[in-house]
């Protein structure tokens, strides 16, 4: 395997999946015997999978099957242990193509992702406020029209899953080799939405909202973000992912203006415990309410150890944080964690005409009054948020949380 430099990562890898099934940039120099008719299409298709929406990890086993067999013939390494799951999966994957020969498998390659990109081109996930849409971000959409900032999370092939890791773009240049010098691309959710965030509290819009897209709000932490260790080590991913998490839960104690979340869907983890932070919850009927900590060997954060009990009282906040009960939208609001409920089928309709009403109140007087109402407890929630952050830091390296975390990437478990 070559050396990080020399890495392609396929964006929607997992990164599970992604450090074994990384393509070393020199196996892209094929071979002169390669060289033949298909060769070009190969590579425009090598290029091409990574602009691809994931395809689930069905057809990535497929994909990776073909792309070695085109590249080095039939399968040629030992089989994995038992317990090796993911590595298991990608040799059978390989090796059940057998002796097809290599420019069969280039083609199928080719096939494959000639078909993928079609049906990706032709989705019918709807690509809203395209032309109102703020440049520069990856995992949101950001919008701003009547007086409303709408943040929008947009991984909804993974639920909305709200991602650590920065995916490294490379440049494939035929002509050499995939270029070691890559960009950076602020790709990863936690920060975007933390800099939508700054931007919106700048921005002149009276209100701000967050909603997902698709049929979740989200599904909380992105748990493929456990699998990618920095070389300093789990220890240290541990601290900064702390770190990250105090920041991003402090962006929604600071936030200036009137914040709704628009709940358009099941909402999971810290999509649920920063609820408690913002000023108005609006819920589809379809959407539910779950923080799984104790199943997932973690501990409540998004400063929800405090408001929680607070909102709802201690009996049915511990319900909820500590045995992960799952509330309906009728349920969450009778405990005060939503305000106000309404029918799937007119949802959006219903909300946005609420939402355009009140962003033509004066937007100064909203926000002296959310401040009157939010600036007494900052202080004592940015505090609970440092410490759920460490308690957190800890859970983080713990037995418990990792298996928890390796049964859900392994397909064991489901929430
Ligand atoms: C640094 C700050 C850290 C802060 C910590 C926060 C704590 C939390 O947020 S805890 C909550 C973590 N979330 C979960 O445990 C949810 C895990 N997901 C699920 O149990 C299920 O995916 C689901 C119940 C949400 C949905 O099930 P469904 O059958 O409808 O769909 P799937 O086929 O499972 O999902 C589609 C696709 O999306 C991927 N995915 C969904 N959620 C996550 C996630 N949280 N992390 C990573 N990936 C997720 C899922 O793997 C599927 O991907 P593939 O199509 O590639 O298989």
């Amino acid at each position: 395997m070559a050396g990080a430099a020399g890495r392609v990562v396929r964006r929607w890898y997992p990164s599970v999946l992604r450090s074994s099934l990384q393509v070393p940039a020199l196996q892209l120099h094929m071979s002169k015997t390669a060289m033949r008719a298909s060769q070009k299409d190969f590579e425009s298709a090598l290029s091409q999978v990574k602009r691809l929406k994931d395809p689930g990890n069905e057809v990535k086993l497929k994909l990776y099957a073909l792309y070695k067999q085109a590249t080095e013939g039939p399968c040629n390494t030992p089989k994995p242990g038992v317990f090796d799951l993911i590595n298991k999966a990608k040799w059978d994957a390989w090796n059940a193509l057998g002796s097809l020969p290599k420019e069969t498998a280039r083609q199928n390659y080719v096939d494959l992702v000639s078909g993928l990109s079609s049906s990706s081109d032709s989705s019918s996930q709807v690509k809203p406020e395209a032309d109102r849409k703020q440049p520069g971000y990856e995992t949101l959409v950001v919008t701003s029209e009547d007086s409303i900032t709408k943040i929008m999370m947009n991984r909804p092939a993974k639920k909305n899953a709200i991602t650590i890791q920065c995916l490294r773009v490379h440049k494939y240049q035929p002509s050499s080799s995939f270029s070691p010098t890559h960009s950076d691309v602020p790709s990863e959710m936690y920060n975007e939405i933390m800099l939508a965030l700054k931007a919106a509290s700048k921005d002149d819009s009276a209100i701000t909202v967050l909603t997902g897209n698709g049929d979740y709000y989200s599904s909380g932490n992105d748990l493929s973000n456990f699998t990618d260790i920095p070389p300093e080590g789990i220890e240290e991913k541990a601290k900064s992912s702390a770190i990250l998490l105090r920041d991003f839960v402090d962006c929604f104690i600071d936030f200036p203006k009137p914040l709704i979340a628009v709940v358009n869907g099941p909402a999971v983890g810290i999509s649920v415990t920063i609820l408690g932070l913002f000023d108005t919850v609006y819920a589809s009927s379809r959407a539910t309410f779950h923080t799984p900590f104790s199943h997932l060997g973690q501990s409540p954060e998004g400063c929800s150890s405090y408001t929680f009990p607070k909102i709802m009282g201690p009996a049915k906040a511990a319900e909820m944080l500590i045995f992960g009960k799952k509330l309906t939208a009728a349920e969450a609001c009778a405990q005060g964690l939503v305000t106000e409920v309404f029918p799937d089928s007119t949802f959006q309709k219903e909300v946005w005409t609420r939402l355009k009403a009140y962003s033509k109140l004066p937007p100064n007087a909203m926000r002296i009054s959310k401040q009157v109402i939010r600036n007494r407890e900052k202080e004592k929630l940015r505090a609970i948020n440092a410490e759920e952050s460490r308690a957190l830091q800890e859970r983080w390296l713990s037995d418990e949380c990792t298996n928890a975390v390796m049964n859900f990437l392994t397909r064991k478990a489901k929430l």
